[in-house]
């Protein structure tokens, strides 16, 4: 287990350029599997989830050449189905979330594929039902091994359907969006997922020559098509890291621009951030973060106590919570968190109230914060990284306290933020690798 030794306290300054969205690229790595042509992708970040579905796909028999630091070209025209039974595949697969999103185009394509319950955060339960209820609906017929082994195949293609989900979970509309199209006839999607990185699979879908309408709203109608081709596609930045430096920045009363944003794309994110009376400046596609000695929370109109909460998009996207929470700490006033998608999520803010911070934990979904306005820094302890959100907020927060923090199991962070602690000492931040 890897660590980082951080000695917290001192402003930060500089510009940083946020690396290519992880939870895009989970999308769009396995759109590969949909064709026989070659899909050339850039700005793929380099991270440990990312690589490791990188590795899958090579082991599954996808050719991969790698272009340049951030592009590969991919092309899926031998695919070793029996690699899925092997043990070797179950382990790899069940190492992450991003595997899941497999199932769509193998089924759609080859007519069968197997997993393992996929890995990722232990923040709760992260049913696979709406994947199997929606893959079923298109023909899909699956066998259940246990609790945590699925198998499921399809005897010739599969057949357009009209669903509507039961929820609008984004890796399970991913894999049926990419079921659908390849599938007989038409589907509708009814409370599909919408969110950027949904969005960004059905734009490369198309242009792979897919019939998607809809693109960007809960309603996909999608025409199945034979079969489809090469192409290329770039990744966007990652808002959740962008969030992420927003709050690095308010926290640590430090001036950072956050370069190549993508701004129109980050929804309620800014918005968010200025509710807890953080200053942003947008300067064309960039977002300048001034040093800021104070920052006040906003309440509602009335005067109440303002609450930040997650929903599925166009709402606040629930990965960034753990970092608002932390920068409340020293926000002055007090804010509501509100987790509702994820159960398991809150529970570092033992960590934090060890650090100085005062929250009270109502349950496991909410959180009050009550904020310090900066009369008292936080201090300087020894913790554990149990997520990967809630490691990047305690990153955040051992950068903006007194001392010095170790902060053990960084491999979570290592998961979605890439080569996160050079970066940040190219600001100025004094973190070591241990
Ligand atoms: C690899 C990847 O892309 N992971 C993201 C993906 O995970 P993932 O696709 O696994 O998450 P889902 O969208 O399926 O669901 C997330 C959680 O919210 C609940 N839920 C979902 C939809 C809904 O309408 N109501 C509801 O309660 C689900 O039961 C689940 O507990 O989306 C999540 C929600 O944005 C993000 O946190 C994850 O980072
Ligand atoms: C929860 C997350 O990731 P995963 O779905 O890969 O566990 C996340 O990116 O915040």
């Amino acid at each position: 287990m890897a660590s980082f030794e951080v000695i917290g306290g001192k402003p930060l300054k500089g510009e940083i350029v946020p690396q290519g969205a992880k939870n895009e690229a989970l999308q769009i790595l396995c759109a590969v599997l949909l064709t026989d042509e070659q899909v050339t992708i850039s700005n793929i970040p380099d991270i440990r989830d990312v690589n490791k579905l990188i590795e899958l796909l090579r082991d599954m028999g996808v050719k991969v050449g790698k272009l340049s630091n951030d592009t590969y070209r991919f092309q899926a025209d031998d695919v070793h189905l029996d690699y899925l039974d092997t043990p070797e595949f179950v382990a790899q697969a069940g190492a992450l979330r991003g595997s899941v999103m497999i199932l769509g185009p193998m089924l759609a394509r080859f007519g069968k594929c197997q997993l393992p319950k996929p890995g990722g955060d232990k923040i709760g339960r992260r049913p696979m039902d709406t994947h199997f209820l929606g893959l079923e609906k298109l023909g899909g017929k699956l066998t259940l091994e246990g609790n945590d082994f699925y198998r499921i195949n399809t005897e010739g293609r599969l057949r357009g359907a009209y669903m509507l989900l039961d929820e609008a979970s984004v890796t399970g509309t991913a894999n049926i969006v990419m079921g659908a199209v390849l599938a007989e006839g038409t589907t509708t999607i009814y409370n599909a997922a919408c969110e950027p990185y949904l969005q960004q699979l059905c734009k490369i879908l198309v242009r792979m020559g897919a019939k998607i309408n809809g693109i960007g709203s809960n309603l996909l109608t999608i025409e199945g098509v034979e079969r489809l081709g090469g192409t290329e596609h770039r990744m966007l930045p990652d808002m959740i890291e962008i969030g992420s430096f927003i709050g690095l920045a308010a926290m640590t009363g430090s001036e950072i621009t956050i370069k190549d944003c993508q701004i129109p794309e980050l929804g309620l994110i800014p918005d968010t951030f200025r509710k807890l009376g953080i200053q942003l400046e947008f300067r064309g596609d960039d977002i300048f973060v001034p040093a800021q000695d104070h920052y006040e929370i906003a309440t509602y109109l009335d005067g109440s106590i303002l609450t930040i909460s997650d929903h599925t998009w166009p709402g606040l996207t629930p990965d960034l919570l753990s970092v608002l929470l932390v920068v409340a700490t020293q926000a002055k006033g007090t804010v509501l968190i509100h987790q509702k998608m994820f159960e398991s999520r809150l529970f570092f803010v033992d960590k934090l109230i060890d650090m100085g911070a005062q929250i009270i934990l109502c349950d496991p979904h909410r959180a009050t914060v009550i904020g310090l306005d900066k009369r008292t820094q936080l201090h300087g302890i020894t913790m554990t990284s149990p997520d990967i959100r809630a490691g990047v907020a305690l990153l955040i927060a051992a950068l903006s306290a007194n001392g010095r923090s170790v902060i053990e199991n960084v491999e979570q962070i290592d998961r979605g933020y890439q080569n996160i602690d050079k970066r940040l000492t190219a600001l100025g931040a004094q973190i070591r690798r241990l």
